[in-house]
């Protein structure tokens, strides 16, 4: 529920042709301790303001020469982002009330100003309509929470599927290729073991951060289970374009991490799938990069590998590309 206090700094606009009413208007709600108010006596400025100053309440005349409060509130129906016209109705008019409600006006205050209802209609409304941006960012939260992995904020699985279908109709469409791969760090079970599951957390953090800085902007990188993670290029010409950052993201993980006083090291192992090659939907691109991750894990670790061509194409050994430079395949660590 909203504060005595937000309530009382919400952002207010007084639009009225007459100046004494604009006045009297803004005497009653500084009054009142309102304190983020503003008045305009042009109508036609008032969506203008609106999207600037996103006002959590428009006390709109209905009555104006040029553009009345009706059409006013046509402008503003075409530009609220969020589907709530924070509008409260003036009108002289007895007629005009439940034509303002209909037009989207939120309530509506008679003149000449009662202070009783106009205080407390004023204080109704922001009162809703503070509750209504509480709950539309709390579902914006919560929605965030649905696609990203709480531990390093990367994208979690579901949105890497959306991710990744985007990449394929763009490339489907430019006639390029693009690529998808899996990354499972190598003995990472034993870091967990050895240092406890808070050092792995950390560790977790500190590879995703690696692989974020690592890939380019328009890249997706992923976390889809414990130690693994998904990166999609897009812009793909061939699978030379798709390994050279695979041996570069297998280097950058095996730099050594500090987690307390302690310096461990470690390393990945990558499966890549090229989309149409390999596979031409989502889901079995992914599995042709978790196949591909299997071999470069059976041939050794700390190696990236490229899928087996789809069948019905040429049926060739596994395209294994070790380290440039050797490493500790897996785990170590020094104090
Ligand atoms: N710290 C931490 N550990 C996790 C989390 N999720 C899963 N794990 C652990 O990650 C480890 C994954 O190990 P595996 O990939 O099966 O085995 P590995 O030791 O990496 O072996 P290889 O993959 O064969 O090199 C398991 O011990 C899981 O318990 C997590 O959120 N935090």
């Amino acid at each position: 529920m909203p504060s005595p206090d937000e309530i009382l700094n919400a952002k207010i606009l007084v639009v009225d042709d007459c100046a004494d009413n604009i006045d009297l208007m803004l005497e009653i709600l500084r009054d009142a301790g309102y304190a983020n108010v503003s008045s305009t006596m042009l109508p036609g400025m008032v969506c203008g303001l609106h999207r600037q100053h996103c006002y959590d309440l428009i006390l709109l005349d209905l009555q104006m020469p040029e553009l009345n409060g009706f059409q006013v509130m046509k402008g503003l129906k075409e530009i609220e982002q969020d589907g709530y016209l924070p509008v409260l109705a003036l009108t002289a008019q007895p007629s005009f009330k439940i034509a303002a409600l209909e037009a989207g006006a939120r309530d509506f205050i008679s003149k000449p100003f009662d202070l009783l209802e106009v205080h407390k209609r004023i204080h109704n409304m922001l009162e809703v309509r503070l509750l209504y941006k509480e709950l539309a960012q709390y579902s914006k939260q919560q929605q965030e929470l649905a696609l990203h992995d709480p531990l390093t904020g990367l994208p979690n699985r579901r949105l890497l599927e959306d991710r990744i279908a985007t990449t394929l109709q763009h490339a489907a469409r430019h006639m390029r290729k693009a690529a998808v791969m899996y990354l499972d760090l190598d003995g990472f079970k034993a870091i967990n073991d050895t240092h406890g599951h808070a050092c792995g957390d950390e560790i977790l953090r500190q590879v995703a951060a690696r692989l974020v800085g690592s890939s380019r902007k328009e890249d997706t990188v992923a976390r889809v289970g414990g130690d693994e993670f998904v990166i999609v290029l897009g812009e793909v010409g061939g699978l030379a374009d798709a390994q050279e950052p695979a041996s570069k993201l297998i280097e950058v993980v095996s730099e050594p991490y500090k987690v307390g006083d302690l310096t461990l090291h470690l390393s990945t192992s990558i499966g890549i799938a090229l989309y149409p090659d390999h596979a031409d939907s989502v889901n079995p691109l992914i599995q042709k990069a978790d196949q591909a991750l299997y071999d470069a894990k059976r041939s050794g670790k700390n190696r990236h590998c490229a899928a087996q061509p789809a069948a019905g194409m040429d049926g060739a050994a596994p395209d294994v590309a070790p380290a440039a430079s050797p490493q500790r395949q897996g785990v170590s660590a020094t104090a």
